[in-house]
């Protein structure tokens, strides 16, 4: 008797629980609205961006940093030589309630487990529980938050590498690099392939009217330190795109994680592939350890379920050790060499560089540099270790190019 009537209470206390929490559950419901934000997309970074900024936010005491420059693989170096700046938010931990607007907003950050597959940045996510609010003001609060990120981006380029679990890392988002900060020859070599860029972009009925696929390609190539990676960073800037870096040398990228990184680019960008040569110096040199393939590449950049309305740019030191499937018309429509400097890139980046400087010095300067010696590259770091003395910087020029 007394066993049944624990075994009744025992049921009679679930169900008061259940009962319970339903009606919590719906009252719950009723009153809070929730938004949840995942780091794979691109909502996240407004929504951290806006939370950032948001003075109720500002005024806390207790954050968690959150950076965007988190990796820098092999290809992002050359791209974040320029500038070290990253972007850093400052945002509550765990469980937070800030007043916006005539609404009590509670903002929670959770972190996925590893079932949740990706890197561990990627399974973040933020829930956004909004207090006797509506869905519109959830609607609005995103919109607001999308605005503002777009405006304090807009003079920015963003940057994407390819990570180790085969994903999208945005490693930085800087100031846009104006073209004519990229000295090349000949000058106006630099604005034709802007303007060619421009037109490709504005052409998408064009290409559909013919039936031609949507896609354009630029191959790069010369010695190391030339101003190509330069090159389409400032590209990125004049044409507000984001640029997608893929380092083709890596261990881990097969021809699925290729295509799957190709598609899960935005639609509008510019692809980098860079030193191209170093993965595919011929089509059979790999792959037996089953990483990407040459048909794997060849397919993912213009195969049937290949994109359309991005730029391509692969960039090698070495052309002539590419496979000519790469590079054939259609894959590759650009093609643009890259030396070291002549005489006229010389006085032009001297110029650049001291902009004070005099013309009889920026001369000396031309006549101590014989045409295709340095790189670029090579001058600026000897102008860098001499920034405030331009005979400095000359006399450490001539020594460097004695012992060459
Ligand atoms: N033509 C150029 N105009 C202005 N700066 C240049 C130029 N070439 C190189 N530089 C400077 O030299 C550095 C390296 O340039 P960059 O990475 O563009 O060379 P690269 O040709 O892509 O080299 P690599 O083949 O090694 O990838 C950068 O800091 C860049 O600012």
């Amino acid at each position: 008797m007394g066993g049944i009537a624990v075994v009744l209470a025992g049921i009679g206390v679930t169900m008061t629980r259940k009962i319970g929490k339903a009606c919590y559950d719906a009252v719950f419901r009723q009153l809070v609205l929730s938004a949840e934000f995942n780091s794979r997309d691109d909502s996240f970074r407004w929504i951290i961006s806006w939370l950032s900024e948001h003075p109720a936010v500002s005024d806390g005491k207790q954050f968690a940093v959150f950076t965007s420059l988190r990796y820098l693989g092999p290809a992002g170096r050359d791209l974040d030589r320029d500038e070290k700046k990253e972007d850093v938010y400052l945002l509550p931990t765990g469980w937070t309630m800030i007043r916006h607007k005539k609404h009590w907003l509670v903002v929670s950050r959770e972190q996925g487990d590893e079932k949740s597959g990706g890197s561990p940045k990627e399974r973040e996510t933020l829930t956004i529980y909004i207090i006797g609010g509506s869905k519109e003001e959830l609607l609005s609060i995103v919109r607001e938050s999308r605005l503002a990120y777009e405006a304090k981006e807009k003079s920015r380029t963003s940057i994407f590498v390819a990570d180790e679990y085969s994903s999208w890392n945005k490693i930085a988002s800087r100031i846009s690099r104006p073209l004519d900060s990229v000295v090349i020859w000949p000058p106006e070599r630099a604005q034709w392939i802007l303007n060619d860029c421009v037109r490709f972009m504005q052409a998408e009925e064009w290409y559909a009217s013919r039936g031609i696929p949507w896609r354009r390609g630029y191959l790069l190539y010369g010695p190391p330190g030339t101003g190509k990676t330069s090159l389409v960073s400032a590209l990125a800037g004049e044409l507000k795109l984001p640029i997608y870096v893929v380092s083709l040398s890596s261990s881990k990228l097969t021809d699925d994680s290729f295509a799957e990184l190709l598609n899960g680019s935005a639609p509008r960008c510019i692809l980098l592939l860079e030193d191209v040569d170093a993965a595919f110096r011929d089509r059979h040199a790999k792959n037996a350890s089953g990483g990407l393939t040459f048909s794997g590449l060849l397919n993912a950049i213009d195969g049937v379920a290949a994109q359309e309305g991005r730029l391509l740019f692969m960039t090698t030191n070495h052309r002539e050790l590419l496979d000519p499937a790469l590079i054939r018309p259609g894959r590759v429509d650009v093609d643009v060499r890259f030396d070291r400097c002549a005489k006229e890139q010389v006085g032009l980046y001297v110029r650049s560089f001291f902009r004070d400087i005099t013309d009889d010095e920026v001369d000396a300067f031309v006549e101590a540099v014989p045409s295709g010696t340095l790189s670029i590259a090579q001058l600026q770091a000897c102008l860098l270790r001499h920034r405030d003395s331009p005979p400095k910087a000359l006399a450490e020029l001539r020594t460097l190019l004695s012992s060459m």
